[in-house]
């Protein structure tokens, strides 16, 4: 292996030291704990473990953690009653619907209930729209993630060509801003995208988020690229792997990310940085 790997556990520990000092020194302070309610719809077994991390991750760091578990049948009126009553809460500074939502739930309008102020996922409309005019609020979590993992490289994003394979909400739409914003060129990759491979083999900076794993051939990486790979996909044999062909890309990239162990633990870390933003920015007047 020819590239450096970048350690996405111990940069995100790191973080969470980080969330953790600023936390108690708020509490020395006389200041509340960050308080984050996580709310989980139906019985989805990654959701579950993904929630799971989040609480455990909010107790670690000091802030306080309100766990809302609701049935599969639970209507979306009562969600987003839910929502509202979250909204008004002077203990709670963000708010977390866990994704995916149950198939009669319209996840869209869900996200807009949450207060722009609580959206410490990003995904409120209004926060994506901050991000998308260079003047971002509260950001979507895995981008988030991702920037502080190049930054941890120390390349020059600016001039870059990168290249998004993935278009999700989540990751792909909210990284193609924050690539922009780091004066990359970038082009975002879909299922109707033609000839990915010369799109994949012209990137300076490459991001997948398909959720296929290796789907991404090692040879398509172009030398000294910087490869994110986003996916987390577990094998029969129990094996967690990405979307890219780890060794092959690793001979031909500068810098990698490993599945797991990458771009995950950063999901969680930006999620307790968006917290403590939101309940110093927003509510600490309260
Ligand atoms: N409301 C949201 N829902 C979802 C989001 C999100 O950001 N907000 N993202 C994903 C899942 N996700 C967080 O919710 C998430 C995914 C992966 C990890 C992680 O730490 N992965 C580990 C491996 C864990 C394992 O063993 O399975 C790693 O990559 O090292 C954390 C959070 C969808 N839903």
């Amino acid at each position: 292996m020819t590239a450096k790997l970048i350690d996405g556990k111990a940069i995100a520990q790191n973080i969470r030291q980080q969330v953790a000092t600023k936390v108690s020194d708020r509490k020395a302070a006389g200041k509340r704990a960050p308080g984050l309610a996580v709310i989980l719809v139906g019985t989805d077994p990654a959701s579950q473990v993904y929630v799971g991390s989040k609480r455990k991750a909010c107790e670690e760091v000091g802030f306080v953690s309100k766990s809302f578990d609701l049935d599969a049948e639970t209507s979306e009126k009562d969600l987003l009653a839910l929502i509202d009553q979250c909204n008004e809460d002077d203990t709670i500074n963000g708010i977390l619907v866990q994704l995916p939502l149950p198939a009669h739930i319209d996840a869209a309008k869900v996200l807009e209930r949450i207060h722009p102020e609580k959206d410490v996922d990003g995904f409120h409309p209004y926060n994506v729209g901050r991000l998308c005019q260079r003047i971002p609020v509260l950001r979507p979590c895995t981008p988030m993630g991702i920037m502080t993992l190049i930054k941890s490289t120390g390349v020059n994003t600016y001039g870059m060509d990168a290249v998004i394979v993935g278009a999700s909400n989540i990751v792909g739409r909210p990284m193609s801003l924050e690539l922009l914003l780091a004066g990359c060129t970038t082009t975002v990759c879909h299922r109707f995208t033609k000839d990915l491979e010369a799109k994949v083999r012209s990137a300076d900076l490459l991001v997948v988020a398909v959720g296929k794993p290796g789907f991404i051939p090692g040879e398509w990486i172009k030398p000294g690229a910087v490869v994110i790979d986003v996916g987390i996909n577990r094998l029969d044999s129990g094996k967690l792997v990405g979307d890219v062909q780890f060794e092959e890309a690793a001979e031909r990239a500068s810098f990698i990310t490993p599945v797991p162990g990458g771009v995950g633990p950063m999901t969680i870390a930006s999620l307790l940085e968006n917290t403590l933003y939101a309940a110093e920015r927003f509510h600490d007047h309260r």
